[in-house]
């Protein structure tokens, strides 16, 4: 069985060499030859799965290592019975980790407090649930958007989007679509960021497209730059808007799901996924021996500062993503490489998930915060 994957995807070949021959290549530039003779294309969201891909190969299962799967033609797929797996879920708590870095880089470098204020989520999918959930855990004032999960019920804080472009702090985690019952495609363009008000917060990590990039620079200069920004995906990437990214707190490459154990669930969801399609019902490779744990198993804080600068200092000590930030704006500033975003996706610092260290916090009433921020239970 010939197996192509991309080169970005952790542990491919470890995980599916006992299954065939594994060929890692450039995801972004996979063309239809190269794949002809595949039996299986295991992708990532920069391959664009179409028919043209796909057309006379004989590949017959595409697995993708992420959670989006707008880069799937889904339809050609069921069409022509080629079947598929998705990683749902893999690097939701990656996600969320990078929404509570950015937070903690607000609070530390503008004292920018967030913990009392009113937060709106929009998305109420794995990512989505997971960043509400930390914010509910913590006892913020959390409302979430999501008219899709709102008629199937629950129990959580479902609001209008009105409602949500009031609150202090945005965090925007739908997928993108531009067909179905709510498309995504600019539901953030000038209208809805004319209803946001000075000193707002918006963090923007599930898809470029989904807000409006002219209307938000627009919004920026209306309200003399007091708005507060961090980025992580981008309308035409691999290209990101330079204008952009000169008014943001916070740029990255579309890294908010990269922590190591994230992507090695992507990976290893896909691999069970071919083993179920393959009718193998016991795994070569167990799930411990495929998902890393992390380098640092507890860290102690100091006492003495508010309980939202221990907080900021805990979720910093594991992942500051300002060191995301700075790399891409001196890589784009040194510009020695032609493909700057992908050069920086595909040299990724490795990262570790909160979930993979315990705090050790003297003070009181800190250790409950510090679990609910997605640290390891003491
Ligand atoms: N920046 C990054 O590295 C990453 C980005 N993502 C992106 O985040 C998106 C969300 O991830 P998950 O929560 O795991 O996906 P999911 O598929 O579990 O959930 C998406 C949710 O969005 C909701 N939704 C759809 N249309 C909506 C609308 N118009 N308004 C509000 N909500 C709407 C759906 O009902 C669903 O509950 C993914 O589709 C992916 O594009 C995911 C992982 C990493
Ligand atoms: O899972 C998703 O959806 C994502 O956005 C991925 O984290 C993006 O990573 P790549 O697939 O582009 O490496």
């Amino acid at each position: 069985m010939k197996i192509i994957a991309d080169e970005n995807m952790p542990n491919a070949k470890a995980l599916f060499s006992h299954l065939g021959d594994v060929e890692l290549v450039n995801g972004r530039t996979i063309t239809n030859n190269q794949i002809k003779d595949a039996d299986v294309l295991l992708v990532r969201s920069v391959t664009k799965v179409t028919r043209e891909l796909l057309e006379g190969s004989s590949v017959c299962f595409v697995g993708s290592a992420t959670i989006g799967v707008d880069h799937i033609d889904l339809d050609y797929l069921a069409e022509v019975g080629i079947a598929f797996s998705s990683a749902p879920g893999c690097n939701a708590e990656a996600v969320a980790d990078y929404v509570f870095s950015g937070l903690s880089h607000l609070y530390m470098t503008k004292k920018l407090s967030w913990l009392s204020k009113k937060i709106g989520v929009i998305g109420y999918g794995n990512v989505g649930k997971a960043v509400y959930d930390r914010f509910a855990d913590l006892g913020c004032h959390v409302c979430i958007h999501d008219p899709i999960k709102e008629k199937e019920g629950g129990s959580a804080n479902f609001v209008s989007l009105d409602e949500i472009l009031c609150c202090d702090v945005i965090s925007l985690h739908a997928p993108l679509t531009n067909s179905g019952p709510c498309p995504t495609m600019g539901m953030i363009g000038s209208e809805e960021l004319a209803r946001v008000s000075a000193g707002v917060t918006i963090i923007s990590a599930g898809r470029g497209g989904v807000i409006e990039e002219n209307a938000l620079l627009e919004r920026y200069k209306q309200l003399d730059g007091n708005i507060h920004l961090v980025i992580d995906v981008w309308d035409a990437e691999p290209e990101i808007n330079q204008n952009l990214v000169s008014i943001v707190d916070i740029a990255t490459p579309h890294i908010a799901g990269y922590s190591k154990q994230g992507r090695e669930k992507g990976t290893w969801m896909v691999y069970q996924a071919l083993c179920r399609h393959l009718g193998l019902n016991s795994h070569v490779i167990n799930k411990k021996d495929a998902i890393s744990s992390g380098w640092l198993s507890f860290i102690d804080v100091a006492a003495g500062v508010s309980q939202e600068e221990m907080l900021a200092r805990s979720v910093q000590a594991i992942y500051d993503v300002a060191r995301d930030d700075v790399r891409l704006r001196f890589k784009y500033r040194e510009n020695k490489e032609s493909n700057v975003f992908d050069w920086l996706r595909k040299h990724y610092v490795e990262r570790d998930e909160l979930n993979t260290c315990t705090v050790r916090a003297n003070s009181n009433g800190v250790s409950s915060l510090i679990d609910a921020v997605g640290f390891s239970r003491q």
